[in-house]
């Protein structure tokens, strides 16, 4: 987990690592490209495996932040994927705190709002191994 950036929108709270998706660029590829810039982790785009998904509001629930509160009604979809495999220690390369925590314990961690759900989607992904199936990709 990572924790935002003092000054952003839910600074200090935990979040999934990850970012937005580019012009022309695949979910995936996103994923793997915001890995590599935030942790200097190095994944394979074909090993990822999709585990959960959460939508609502850009802002919604946020209190600071230079964009909390002005930023209208735009749809906010987050993808989890899953990398049983990865190259190097995830060390953050933003300045803030990266840190492993236990599945089970995520539901006790300050996140943003949608990030709760993603947190369920895993314990119940983990919870049937839903990575055995896809063992010949993760
Ligand atoms: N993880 C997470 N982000 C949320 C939630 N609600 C919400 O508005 N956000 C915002 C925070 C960020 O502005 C955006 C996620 O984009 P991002 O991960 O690329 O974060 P960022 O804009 O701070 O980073 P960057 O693109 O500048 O690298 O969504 C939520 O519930 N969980």
């Amino acid at each position: 987990m990572q924790q935002r950036p003092e000054g952003t929108m839910h600074a200090g709270l935990w979040e999934f690592p990850g970012g937005k998706v580019d012009p022309g660029e695949s979910a995936e590829d996103a994923a793997v490209r915001e890995m590599e810039e935030e942790l200097a982790v190095g994944l394979d785009p074909a090993s990822l495996v999709p585990v959960g998904f959460a939508s609502g509001l850009l802002g919604e629930g946020s209190t600071g932040g230079a964009a909390g509160g002005a930023l209208g009604r735009r749809a906010l979809v987050l993808l989890l994927y899953a990398a049983r495999g990865w190259e190097g220690a995830p060390v953050s390369q933003e300045g803030g705190q990266a840190q492993w925590y236990a599945a089970q314990s995520l539901g006790e961690l300050a996140m943003p709002p949608l990030d709760y759900p993603l947190a369920d989607a895993l314990k119940i992904w983990l919870k049937h191994d839903f990575s055995e199936k896809y063992a010949d990709r993760c």
